[in-house]
């Protein structure tokens, strides 16, 4: 009898919350309702943990990013890779049992702006729900992989509407959000009856067509807060909710995090200005009904991208003697919030990372912004930028230490306003703006002044303090664990998985695991053992175009146990410097004008030619002659379509293209003489 016949049957709502007792299981996307992370499991402690070795690992046949969590229930993973595949295994062996792919029209994959990824499933009563990129809810016999329904979550399928987050199921109801603000859309949050899939509510996050009536009162209120003349509706006003939930069964609300405007600026989203309800907030809802409670919202007017969508963790704290229900969030803003989840009421925020939009926060908990902290004509460098002082990656939430685990860092960006911005234009210079992106910004070329950085912070949220840290090669390290055995567990940009002392920051354990890790890893027990599980494969925003690896492998899932021996499998080296392109001539005096139509059509999916490492998509900067031989082939048919990559017939000309590639041959030389330099440098140095 196959381990999945009679998986997940035992799984709702009352099922999830009793495991949080034992956590022996690991049933929903961020372990328990409170989305803590937080293993009660002991097994492996900070005394033993340095035996930890491979029991199995899994070829997951992925090459673009991994976000998955790896839920375990019954003895079988359920676990995802990019493109919404799902794979189920057995948890112990890492045998596979069946395989879901949704058959996500690779044409799709130019309408999302941060790679083709998900992040996971839902399970309840023997189904696995799956949110696929194209935008349908799927579900699937647990037992099988067999397809039982799939619904269209879009309003319109015309627009660039993406699913990368995992659902999460409440009782009878299976909620999903969306994803879509960099390029023009409204967001909402939808849920479906777990077993027909037929729709039971929707929750809009901004309101629509102001030629229309209002949804409810929440869209009344929040009309309210934006430009009177409408503006923003061209365009959607985005406010995606496209990754955190939260639950608390005994208040019954739902919270949500909120994403950031459409466009980015509010210069030209909302001219007359405004908080512009509810983009970047925190909201509690109704899990029943779908009905707004209240809301805070921690960046009124939001125009840096600073989305609240990061994860959000429940937990009862004692502050100024009182025991509080709070909600704590680490949104892309660089601060840290502690809110009353009973009613969103403000209780303290504070920055985790230098920040140089706002000063702090005031009693009301308003931000008190710096002075020129928006929309210049000049360029300016807003600290954190877009990429988040902390992205979606989870983090975690250990009681015994009272300690939250973020995984924090800094991608240094500078922004200049686009006076010339219209909604669909293609203004040279302005960031894919070719594709579609549409953000009001252009990203100026001006070196930043920060240093990029990738950090583990251990945050004491009552206190509002660091207490550790663990310094990375790289940004974009991946989501974090904590566990009873006095542990946290994370992987890393540079292709490691490592174990620390939740208490001190005393990095205990480490391995390979052969490419950059972005996920968050979970732990389940099965037949007496503990297991750690994480599933690698490096992409996501910042991976489609940088990489802090030298090697990659195919996205895999790793299972951990005391005593595991396990060989690792291989990866291959990528690329070095000889790897530069060479021999294509061109005419030096195109660089510039191949620069800005590079900016404008190249830059979001193979970075910056020869100077990023090049990520889960190619630099070009590092192509072969023959790809250059061919480019009109690559670029004006749909040679690549089958990889996601569009054709640009009838938006760029031949001679564009021309220009375009004396930009990449160009990037290259001078990246060559560059290293050349350096290494007459250091060679007549000794
Ligand atoms: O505004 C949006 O709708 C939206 C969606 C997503 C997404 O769905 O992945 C991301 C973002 N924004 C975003 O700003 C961002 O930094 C980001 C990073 C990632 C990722 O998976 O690495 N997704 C997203
Ligand atoms: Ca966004």
């Amino acid at each position: 009898e196959s381990p999945a016949s009679n998986a997940a049957a035992g799984i709702d709502t009352a099922a999830i919350i009793a495991n949080d007792k034992t956590t022996r299981e690991w049933p929903s996307y961020g372990l328990n309702y409170a989305e803590t992370r937080f293993s009660r499991l002991d097994q492996i402690s900070d005394d033993n943990v340095g035996k930890l070795g491979l029991a199995w690992s899994y070829n997951l046949n992925s090459r673009r990013g991994v976000e998955a969590t790896p839920l375990v229930v019954d003895g079988v993973m359920y676990v995802t890779a990019s493109w919404s595949v799902v794979h189920a295994l057995d948890a112990a062996t890492g045998e596979p049992l069946w395989t879901y792919d949704p058959d996500v029209p690779r044409e799709w994959g130019v309408k999302g702006c941060c790679d083709v990824v998900n992040r996971g499933v839902a399970i309840h009563d023997g189904k696995v729900y799956v949110g696929s990129f194209d935008g349908y809810l799927h579900a699937l016999d647990a037992a099988t992989g067999e397809r039982l329904w799939k619904v269209n979550t879009l309003i319109d399928r015309s627009k660039p509407y993406t699913i990368t987050g995992a659902p999460r199921v409440i009782n009878d109801r299976v909620i999903i959000g969306n994803g879509g603000a960099e390029y023009g859309v409204r967001g909402y949050l939808t849920a479906y009856d777990v077993e027909t899939g037929k729709q039971a509510w929707r929750w809009f996050s901004v309101p629509g067509n102001p030629d229309e009536p209002f949804e409810d009162d929440s869209m009344k209120k929040a009309a309210e807060t934006w430009d009177p003349e409408g503006k923003w509706w061209e365009e959607g006003g985005g406010g995606t909710m496209w990754d955190s939930m939260a639950y608390d069964p005994e208040l019954d609300l739902l919270y949500v995090g909120t994403g950031n405007g459409t466009p980015w600026n509010r210069l030209q989203r909302s001219p007359a200005g405004g908080d512009n309800l509810y983009l970047a907030s925190v909201v509690a809802l109704d899990p029943d009904t779908g009905e707004y409670q209240w809301h805070y919202q921690h960046t009124p007017g939001d125009s840096w991208d600073y989305t609240s969508t990061q994860h959000i963790i429940l937990a009862d704290l004692e502050i100024d003697g009182d025991k509080r229900k709070v909600l704590m969030q680490a949104p892309k803003n660089g601060f840290f919030y502690v809110i009353d989840r009973t009613d969103g009421e403000f209780i303290s925020a504070e920055p985790f990372v230098q920040v140089n939009w706002a000063e702090g926060y005031d009693d009301n908990g308003r931000p008190i912004e710096v002075e020129g902290a928006r929309s210049r004509t000049d360029p300016w460098e807003t600290i954190p930028s877009p990429y988040g002082a902390h992205n979606w990656h989870p983090m975690s939430f250990n009681p015994d230490t009272g300690l939250v685990y973020i995984p924090a860092q800094g991608v240094p960006l500078v922004l200049q306003n686009n006076p010339n911005y219209e909604y669909n234009n293609t203004t040279t210079g302005a960031p894919n703006a070719g594709l579609g992106w549409n953000t009001g910004y252009f990203f100026a070329n001006v070196a930043p002044e920060a240093t990029p950085f990738g950090t583990l912070l251990a945050w004491d949220p009552v206190k509002q303090e660091e207490v550790w840290r663990a310094e990375y090669v790289s940004p974009w390290n991946g989501g974090t664990l904590t566990t009873a055995g006095n542990l946290v567990f994370q992987g890393t940009a540079d292709g490691r998985f490592l174990a620390y002392d939740a208490g001190t920051g005393e990095l205990l354990w480490q391995t390979p695991v052969g490419t950059g890790v972005v996920a968050a890893p979970s732990t389940w027990e099965h037949d007496g053992q503990q297991y750690v599980s994480v599933a690698v494969g490096w992409g996501g925003v910042y991976g489609i175009t940088q990489r802090a690896t030298e090697k990659v492998g195919p996205g895999r899932v790793f299972t951990f146990r005391l005593g595991g021996d396990a060989s690792m499998p291989d990866s291959m080296v990528i690329r070095q410097p000889s790897d530069l392109l060479q021999g294509v001539s061109y005419d030096p005096d195109d660089v510039p004008a191949g620069g800005a139509l590079y900016m404008t059509n190249c830059l979001l999916c193979h970075g910056v030619p020869a100077v990023n490492n090049g990520g889960n998509l190619p630099n070009l900067g590092y192509s072969s002659p023959a790809v250059i031989r061919n480019i009109e082939d690559i670029v004006f048919t749909d040679a690549r379509a089958a990889l996601g990559m569009p054709s640009f017939k009838g938006k760029l000309s031949e001679r564009e293209l021309e220009q375009i590639v004396a930009f990449i041959q160009g990037s290259a030389d001078a990246a060559r003489a560059a290293m050349a330099e350096q290494e007459k440098a250091s060679s007549s140095g000794d």
